[in-house]
């Protein structure tokens, strides 16, 4: 069946939303969310990222990253999705108990569960193209390849002459 998420404070999936509480270290500096990543992003390099690296909440700091009057890095189009998949795999690389629960829902598909986001979310018809729910999925395959390897290293239950 598959697994919806939206709101950040949901048992035990909202770990899964970017507002959820779960700091992460990229581009040599702490963000507190995967969300003020992903928005400051949009203005790297500017006083407006900074601003919005420091906002009290995810909240905030979309609010920050939406606001029209501030112009977005001109290849934002292209370069959102590398941003988002950079802060969500830093994000579980960081948190073992969240990695846990991603990967504890196996091939399940994962949906974020929002009317209102047709392109990162499921959106008003269902018809979305859920690009966080796919980069949530392809995080998990790489998370569960990795951590199997390390786990089998440890056993030493590698292939023998390898
Ligand atoms: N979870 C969540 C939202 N959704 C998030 O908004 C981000 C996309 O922002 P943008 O590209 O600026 O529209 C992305 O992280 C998506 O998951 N938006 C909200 O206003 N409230 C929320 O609780």
């Amino acid at each position: 069946m598959a697994i919806y998420f939206y709101g950040a404070d949901e048992v035990p999936h909202g770990c899964f939303s970017n507002f959820s509480d779960h700091g992460l270290d990229l581009d040599g500096r702490w963000w507190p969310t995967s969300e003020h990543y992903f928005q400051a992003q949009k203005f790297i390099g500017t006083r407006h990222a900074d601003l919005i690296r420091r906002a009290r909440t995810p909240l905030r700091a979309a609010e920050l990253g939406r606001d029209p009057s501030k112009p977005m890095r001109r290849d934002w189009e292209r370069a959102k999705g590398d941003v988002m998949r950079r802060a969500v795999a830093a994000k579980f690389l960081t948190h073992a108990d969240i990695r846990g629960i991603l990967l504890s829902t196996g091939d399940e598909e994962i949906v974020e569960d929002t009317t209102a986001d047709h392109y990162w979310g499921r959106g008003r018809t269902g018809s979305g193209k859920n690009m966080l729910g796919r980069i949530l999925m392809r995080t998990r395959g790489r998370l569960r390849a990795e951590f199997d390897e390390a786990s089998e290293a440890r056993s030493g239950s590698g292939r023998p002459g390898r």
